[in-house]
C-alpha cells in the first residue's frame, strides 16, 4: 500500500499533483425526473427541471474534456429517469466489466442497459451479476483495494463476487445513515491510496477500519456530506465536485489538489451528483 505520510498530506501544496487521463462513461438526463423515491433524497412532489438538468450535466461533460478526459456516451431510456447515474451502471477494473444488479424493481432494467453497452463497445470479460451491486455507487478503487458499501444497497455477497471477479483485495464498510446510502456520497477516492470521508455515515468497526487503512485521510464536515460534496471525481489533479461544499473545496486545496466546483442542483434532487452521472472505465 502507497501509504500517505503526515508530511505528504500536509505538504500537499507543495509535492504538487499530477493528472491522468480519464476515460468516463455519461448518460445524458434526457429522461431524468423524480417519480419515486427510493432514497431519502427523492421527492417526488417537487418539481424537477429536466432542461436545466441537461445543461448542468453537458457543463460537466464539457469540464471533463476541457481537463483531457474521454467521455462516451451510452443512450438514455425512456422510463429509466435514474439511468443519467452512470456511475451505478457497472463496475470496470482492469478492463473487466462487473455488471450491476440494482436493488429496487424501479431501477432493475439499467442493469442489462449498461451490459448491452459494454458488450457493444467489444468488452469481452463481462460478467452478469448473481448478487445485488449498484456498480461504483459502493465500489470504489484505489491502488491497493476495492472498498465496498454495503447496508443499504450492495450486498455482502456481492463483495465476494467482486473479489473474486477482479482478483483484487474487497474491503467492506459498513454505511449506517440512509442519506449516505452509497458508498460514493460518504467517501472518495483523491488519487493512489488517498480518500476523503465522512466518518458519522460508517459503523463504528468500519470507522476503525477507515482509520487504520487511512490515517491521513481528509475528514467532511457535516456541513459537506449533506451537499454530496464526496460525491467527487478526481484525476489526481483536479477535483470535481459539487461547488456548494466550500470547506472540501478549501482542505483539498490545502493538499495540492485543485478543486473544481460544480452545480448540478437538479440532479441533487434524485440524490446523486457529479460521481453518480460518471463511471470510469479503467482499460
Ligand atoms: C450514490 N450515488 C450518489 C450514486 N452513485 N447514484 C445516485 C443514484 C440515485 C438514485 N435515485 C438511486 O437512489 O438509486
Amino acid at each position: 500500500m502507497n501509504a500517505v505520510t503526515p508530511d505528504r498530506a500536509a505538504e500537499g501544496g507543495t509535492t504538487g499533483r499530477t493528472a491522468t487521463p480519464r476515460h468516463y462513461l455519461m448518460c445524458a438526463p434526457t429522461h431524468f425526473t423524480v417519480s419515486y423515491a427510493i432514497n431519502p433524497w427523492m421527492e417526488p412532489s417537487k418539481p424537477v427541471d429536466t432542461a436545466l438538468a441537461v445543461v448542468q450535466w453537458e457543463r460537466l461533460r464539457a469540464l471533463y474534456e476541457r481537463l483531457g478526459h474521454r467521455v462516451d456516451l451510452i443512450e438514455p431510456v425512456a422510463g429509466l429517469p435514474d439511468m443519467v447515474y452512470a456511475a451505478n451502471g457497472a463496475t470496470v477494473v482492469d478492463g473487466k466489466v462487473l455488471g450491476a444488479r440494482f436493488r429496487n424493481a424501479e431501477r432493475a432494467a439499467e442493469g442489462p442497459a449498461y451490459l448491452d453497452w459494454f458488450r457493444a463497445a467489444g468488452y469481452t470479460a463481462v460478467h452478469d451479476p448473481e448478487q445485488v451491486n449498484e456498480g461504483e455507487g459502493d465500489f470504489l478503487l484505489t491502488d491497493s483495494f476495492i472498498l465496498a458499501g454495503q447496508g443499504f444497497r450492495t450486498s455482502p455477497e456481492a463483495h465476494a463476487e467482486a473479489q473474486k471477479f477482479f482478483g483484487r483485495p474487497v474491503i467492506g464498510l459498513e454505511l449506517v445513515d440512509p442519506a449516505y446510502y452509497h458508498l460514493d456520497t460518504a467517501l472518495s477516492v483523491l488519487a493512489g491510496d488517498e480518500v476523503m470521508y465522512y466518518p458519522e455515515a460508517f459503523s463504528a468497526d468500519s470507522r476503525a477500519v477507515l482509520e487504520r487503512l487511512f490515517p491521513y485521510a481528509l475528514l467532511a464536515t457535516a456541513e459537506d456530506a449533506s451537499v454530496l460534496g464526496l460525491n467527487a471525481v478526481s484525476d489526481g489533479r483536479h477535483v470535481v465536485l459539487p461547488q456548494a461544499a466550500t470547506q472540501l473545496a478549501e482542505q483539498l486545496s490545502a493538499r495540492g489538489f485543485e478543486p473544481l466546483g460544480v452545480d448540478l442542483s437538479e440532479l441533487l434532487k434524485g440524490g446523486g451528483s457529479v460521481k453518480c452521472c460518471t463511471l470510469t472505465l479503467r482499460e
